[in-house]
């Protein structure tokens, strides 16, 4: 089956050779991108579908989320907006309830979090565990999650549960609950700060991780000045999530990082990549902490991701429409930037950037011929809209994997 999309008033589609193109269309063929160019040579197809001068954009890729949990820390946000701050401690509140929480119930919750955030345009979503925290939960975790979301990662190491010593949990993530996850996983996390984890347990978790062939993520530098960042460039992490508070040297090392990067080249042959900086601008504001630099890091050359970091402590909110938003709005980006960051930077964060048109593996954040056919059209004209018109909802239609979804 074959679908004509065309009357595209702005085809936004984050590609380098296609740009960004007025008074396009777009032929996606099952679950492939099949053809794109000027809606008045687009070719017959089975069905079609008249954008009326719309914007359509690559559905957005959320490159980090935590769906697998039970429970509700309303108490904890309310205690946070009347000035208390967050701590990692709370943690422990959804663990305790994701626990007490059956297959069946946790499975339906994680469901209705990614059908929540499809109906918004996400195409593609990463989801974690780290709400088990011991052997058997964390395995149920991962099981769970891999059922429900695109890419799974193994965040055992997301805090210490109470009562145990930390080194001890440690070795316990890198080795038996390594093994029990390890079949439904392909990336590892680790929670690099006060109140988590220590540099040295870090440094651990990534080597256990990294040497059973996990690639690698971490959120670090949230809560204050630390040593995530220089973790994650050092052990080659594909992304370093938070970002809040960085020192110039924390800076220089991403840059670095992308310095065998060329952003320009085509598909496939960019070079070496380095540790995507991913930032949560929802959790910046749940938590009320300084946004994340994103444009500092954009202008230092860093390849940056938006993502929603939807999770039941800082940041309850799968939209990535929201994100943006304040990513236009509060951290200083252009429409462009921002919804890059939120669609190809999210690619790339999960290495899903390219593709080949044969293998299955289709490239997801932007849209191009033989890319996963993952679209979202507006209600508006052009992307601008997003950030113009604040809190109105813009989803008009969802195609993800060729599948209309809204
Ligand atoms: N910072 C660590 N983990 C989550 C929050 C987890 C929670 O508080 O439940 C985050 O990414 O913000
Ligand atoms: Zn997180």
């Amino acid at each position: 089956m074959s679908e004509l999309i065309t009357n595209i008033g702005e085809l936004m589609t984050q590609d380098h050779e296609q740009g960004t193109r007025r008074n396009a269309a777009v032929v996606l063929e099952g679950e492939r991108i099949a053809w794109i160019g000027d809606a008045v040579h687009a070719p017959a197809a089975d069905t079609a579908t008249d954008a009326q001068g719309r914007a359509v954009l690559p559905g957005w890729v959320d490159s980090h989320s935590h769906l697998i949990f039970a429970g509700d820390r309303t108490a904890e946000f309310e205690a946070r907006m009347a000035g208390e701050s967050y701590s990692a401690g709370g943690i422990a509140v959804s663990v305790n309830a994701t626990r007490a929480a059956s297959d069946y119930d946790l499975t339906r919750m994680a469901m209705g979090r990614v059908a929540e955030a499809v109906s918004q345009g996400t195409t593609y979503l990463e989801t974690k565990t780290g709400y088990g925290l011991d052997v058997e939960h964390e395995r149920r975790s991962a099981r769970i999650a891999s059922t429900v979301a695109d890419q799974v990662t193994f965040l055992g190491a997301h805090l210490v549960p109470a009562g145990m010593d930390a080194d001890a949990y440690t070795e316990l993530v890198c080795n038996g609950m390594l093994d029990a996850v390890r079949p439904y996983v392909s990336w590892a996390d680790v929670f690099c700060e006060r109140g988590a984890f220590n540099p040295e347990q870090s440094a651990a978790v990534l080597a256990a991780c990294r040497d059973a062939g996990l690639g690698l993520r971490v959120h670090g530098n949230q809560l204050g000045h630390g040593d995530g960042v220089k973790l994650a460039v050092t052990f080659g992490a594909a992304s370093v999530d938070h970002v809040n508070y960085l020192s110039d040297a924390d800076v220089a090392l991403l840059s670095d990082s992308w310095s065998g990067w060329d952003a320009a080249a085509p598909s496939g042959s960019r070079g070496v990549r380095g540790t995507v900086a991913t930032v949560l601008p929802a959790c910046d504001l749940s938590t009320r902490a300084p946004l994340a630099p994103a444009k500092q890091l954009v202008d230092a050359g860093v390849q940056i991701a938006i993502a929603s970091n939807c999770n039941p402590g800082t940041s309850y909110t799968s939209s990535m429409a929201f994100c943006v938003t304040t990513a236009v709005l509060q951290m200083g980006l252009s429409v462009h930037q921002a919804v890059r960051a939120a669609t190809y930077g999210g690619a790339l964060a999960l290495g899903r950037e390219s593709g080949a048109d044969e293998d299955g593996q289709r490239a997801v954040g932007s849209l191009a011929v033989g890319h996963r056919a993952d679209l979202h059209m507006l209600k508006a004209p052009s992307a601008t809209h997003l950030a113009y018109r604040p809190g109105i909802p813009m989803t008009a239609a969802v195609w993800r994997a060729g599948l209309r979804e809204v």
